[in-house]
């Protein structure tokens, strides 16, 4: 069993405990550089914004704020799976990380950034039988780029096999005028068809309005052109062996209670991910990094 930390009490300027919506604990962060904003319900940044910048990171108007579900927007954070869960369709989508009371036990500002550290184990998610138990460590870097590490420690006697993804949601100004290049030419999978398909295209990611969810091997970087908005949001995820990209569409969005019929038009997720044949494996002791860096140029 992992012994949880402390919470921590003492906070350095500039980063505070304050009630978000719902009466939500949540950290908020104003730096020289940047402010932010992590509620510990599911460790989840819901705000980002460079100094200088609109908002990057993307929240629904209906996101519920409630411990009974997840926020929705931000950087939902699915862990120990991605999607449904494989042998039990009652426990919840994408895995409990994100519905979980996460504990802050570091806080630091330095010149350049804000330092923000959360914990989860097991004795404060109440895993469900064969995931435990383990540690999870999650630093999240907020300045003028946003940095996400969430490390998972197996502190089991047995292998610990997971899915995760940060499934992050980006704000753009028009859906339609947007285009994600850094998938040219490589092979995806497309879950929005029926049945799924496979696909390769030349050309960058283009929306229509249409559901798309297509998950592709993570290239070097990616680069979301939001014309509408005259700004490019780049990301990085080197230690992800996936990206998953999604937009509902306007006919999916209308069967999402949380999401706005109209909202798709606003925002893509453009996910780093270890799912399906990148699923981690970790023997007992060992851990892993899984990284994202967003930044706006
Ligand atoms: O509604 P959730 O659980 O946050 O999931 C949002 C979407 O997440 C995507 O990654 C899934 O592929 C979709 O099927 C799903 O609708």
């Amino acid at each position: 069993m992992t012994t949880p930390s402390a919470p921590l009490t003492d906070l350095p300027v500039g980063i505070s405990m304050i009630d978000g919506l719902g009466s939500l604990p949540a950290v908020a962060v104003a730096h020289p550089s940047a402010t932010a904003l992590i509620y510990l319900h599911g460790a989840h940044v819901a705000e980002w914004c460079p100094t200088g910048q609109l908002p990057v990171l993307w929240m629904s108007a209906l996101s519920r704020y409630s411990t009974a579900d997840p926020l929705r927007g931000g950087i939902p954070l699915c862990f120990p799976w991605f999607g449904k869960n494989a042998t039990d369709a009652t426990l919840p989508n994408h895995g409990w990380a994100r519905l979980a009371e996460w504990t802050l036990i570091s806080a630091e500002s330095g010149a350049d950034a804000a330092e923000l550290t959360f914990e989860l184990t097991e004795q404060s998610v109440g895993v469900p039988d064969g995931t435990a138990p383990m540690r999870l460590l999650y630093v999240v870097t907020v300045g003028a780029e946003l940095t996400a590490d969430l490390q998972v420690i197996n502190t089991a006697d047995r292998d610990l096999t997971f899915e995760e993804a940060f499934h992050t949601y980006v704000t753009v100004g028009e859906i339609t005028a947007t285009t994600i290049g850094g998938f040219e030419n490589l092979p995806y999978l497309d879950r929005a068809a029926t049945p799924e398909a496979t696909g390769v295209s030349a050309q960058r990611v283009l929306f229509g309005g249409e559901h798309l969810e297509r998950i592709y091997p993570m290239p070097a970087l990616i680069d979301v052109d939001d014309a509408a908005q005259s700004r490019v949001i780049t990301v990085v995820a080197p230690a992800s062996a996936q990206s998953v990209i999604w937009n509902p569409g306007s006919v999916k969005a209308a069967d999402i209670a949380d999401f706005g019929d109209d909202e798709f038009t606003s925002m893509v997720c453009v996910e780093a991910a270890n799912v399906l044949d990148g699923a981690i494996t970790l023997a007992p002791g060992a851990s892993n990094h899984m990284t994202t860096t967003l930044a706006v140029r």
